[in-house]
């Protein structure tokens, strides 16, 4: 949707509101049970598009988001150079390389190093000096995921903050429930030293008293009830917000009511509100958001680092069917375990085929399967990473947007393909790209079981112009002694 468009609709939906409201109110089945639906602080059934998790693609998005929050546990490393776009190219530009020289209170930079951030991340050395600067300025700023973005914003919320003002001074919305208690956690282990700054969440089910306004400073929250607690039931007054968060805004715009709400939650704030909006991706939808809701922005990015083929060794094992592949798989798996291995399958069926067979044969294997909920997803992750499980069974749809930064070999147990049915090269690239990270050496094989498979793999050899060589049963060992 273009940006004019954005507004149109927002106007359009506006203009309606009170009608729409009284009409929603009358069409809502009264015997509809509250927990599908939802229920606002007075008891009423929210519009349900304040409901985030509900299955299709945009509440993927949030989950994987979330699942990548949960897994985390140090900044994404990532070498590229910070691009600066400033909003006055005249004025000088300040970056900081240490949490002093940003002149915080001494009780949040206590916080700070008490998370164990030693200094500024490579998009927080910009952005924080920009956020916390006088007057304030606004900001667009765009890294994916784990490069520190909630941190730098959870930062300039504590500062910004007056505690002596006892009313809502910053909005922050996230697109679902659990990621705005995400937001929370960090502010809350961030300010610890700072008990006189409070939050609260603006989430379903979070029920305040009717008509007393919050004296939280800061309130976390997802756009329809951030929405309904500024205008409907005015417990916060938008015109006293000085700070106004937007974060994931790329999961936010995949969700139309979440986008809509977000604007008019903008359009209540007063002009000299400080705007700030993160994001994970830049593509053009995303942009023409940013554009609407943060007026002169300063603009920060911090492009993901290209994965690349150049110290990964590629194999493939020749198999008849199945069963060969899986006993290849076997006589590899000395190799696996000596590292850490991710094993791609095409469908899920066959990953969990798979993964009972190996743990039939004695095997200690980990399986991050569709069925799991997000926590039990993270958790699998989890005693992967810390290597409690050395090899983990997977689909491709799983594992999208998961970075385990440790492991040295992949097995494409199915080869990726696309619709077509040739190679899917980008998603063979971004599953062997994560090994060989950070000049390690990484490994790839690819089990071969076909002529149709056997001319994937050419096909992947002249797309990245690189050779896959032929592995056979008696260079397993020297390949063990390779990985190890
Ligand atoms: N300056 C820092 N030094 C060390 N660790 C940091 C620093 N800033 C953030 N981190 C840690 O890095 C991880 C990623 O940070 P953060 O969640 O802020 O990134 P993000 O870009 O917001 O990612 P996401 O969008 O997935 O939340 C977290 O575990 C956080 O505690």
């Amino acid at each position: 949707m273009s940006g004019d468009s954005w507004a149109v609709s927002v106007d359009v939906q506006e203009a309606s509101t009170a009608c729409s409201q009284l009409d929603f109110l009358k069409k809502v089945d009264p015997c509809l049970p509250a927990g599908i639906r939802g229920t606002d602080i007075n008891g009423n059934i929210e519009p349900q598009t304040d409901v985030s998790l509900g299955g299709g693609a945009p509440s993927d998005l949030a989950e994987q988001s979330l699942l990548n929050k949960l897994i985390r546990r140090s900044l994404v490393r990532n070498r590229n150079q910070v691009e600066v776009l400033q909003r006055d190219p005249s004025s000088p530009l300040f970056s900081v390389k240490t949490f002093e020289e940003l002149r915080l209170k001494p009780e949040l930079l206590r916080g700070v190093y008490c998370l164990g951030f030693n200094r500024p991340s490579r998009i927080q050395e910009n952005a924080l000096p920009m956020m916390l600067a006088q007057p304030p300025q606004n900001l667009i700023a765009q890294s994916q995921s784990g490069t520190g973005k909630t941190a730098a914003f959870s930062l300039a919320m504590l500062s910004h903050v007056n505690p002596e003002n006892h009313w809502t001074q910053c909005l922050c919305i996230a697109p679902t429930y659990e990621l705005a208690l995400q937001i929370g956690q960090v502010m809350e282990q961030m300010g610890k030293f700072c008990p006189e700054v409070t939050l609260t969440y603006a989430v379903r089910g979070n029920r305040m008293e009717r008509g007393v306004r919050l004296q939280q400073h800061v309130v976390i929250g997802t756009p329809g009830t951030l929405l309904d607690w500024c205008s409907k039931y005015r417990i916060i007054d938008p015109k006293l917000i000085s700070m106004f968060v937007l974060d994931e805004a790329d999961v936010m715009i995949a969700t139309q009511g979440h986008r809509d709400q977000s604007i008019r939650i903008h359009r209540l704030l007063p002009k000299e509100c400080q705007m700030l909006l993160f994001s994970a991706t830049f593509e053009d939808s995303v942009w023409g958001f940013a554009e609407k809701v943060v007026p002169d922005p300063n603009i920060i990015r911090l492009r993901r680092e290209e994965e690349t083929l150049d110290t990964i060794k590629q194999f493939y094992i020749l198999c008849s069917e199945e069963e060969e592949k899986f006993s290849a798989l076997c006589d590899l798996y000395g190799g696996l375990t000596v590292a850490q291995a991710m094993i791609f399958c095409r469908t899920r069926n066959t990953a969990s085929w798979l993964a009972g067979r190996l743990t039939e044969e004695g095997h200690q294997v980990a399986l991050l399967s569709g069925e799991l909920t997000v926590e039990q997803r993270a958790d699998v992750i989890q005693r992967f990473r810390t290597g409690k499980e050395k090899v983990l069974v997977t689909t491709n749809v799983c594992s999208r947007g998961i970075d385990v930064e440790q492991v040295t070999l992949v097995v494409n147990f199915d080869l990726p393909v696309d619709m077509e049915g040739n190679a899917d090269n980008e998603t063979y690239l971004h599953r062997i790209g994560r090994t060989g990270r950070f000049g390690r050496r990484g490994f790839a094989v690819n089990m071969v079981d076909s002529d149709h498979s056997m001319e994937l793999i050419r096909q992947i050899e002249r797309h990245f112009n690189r050779s896959i060589s032929r592995l056979d049963p008696g260079s397993l060992q020297e390949m063990e002694r390779l990985i190890s």
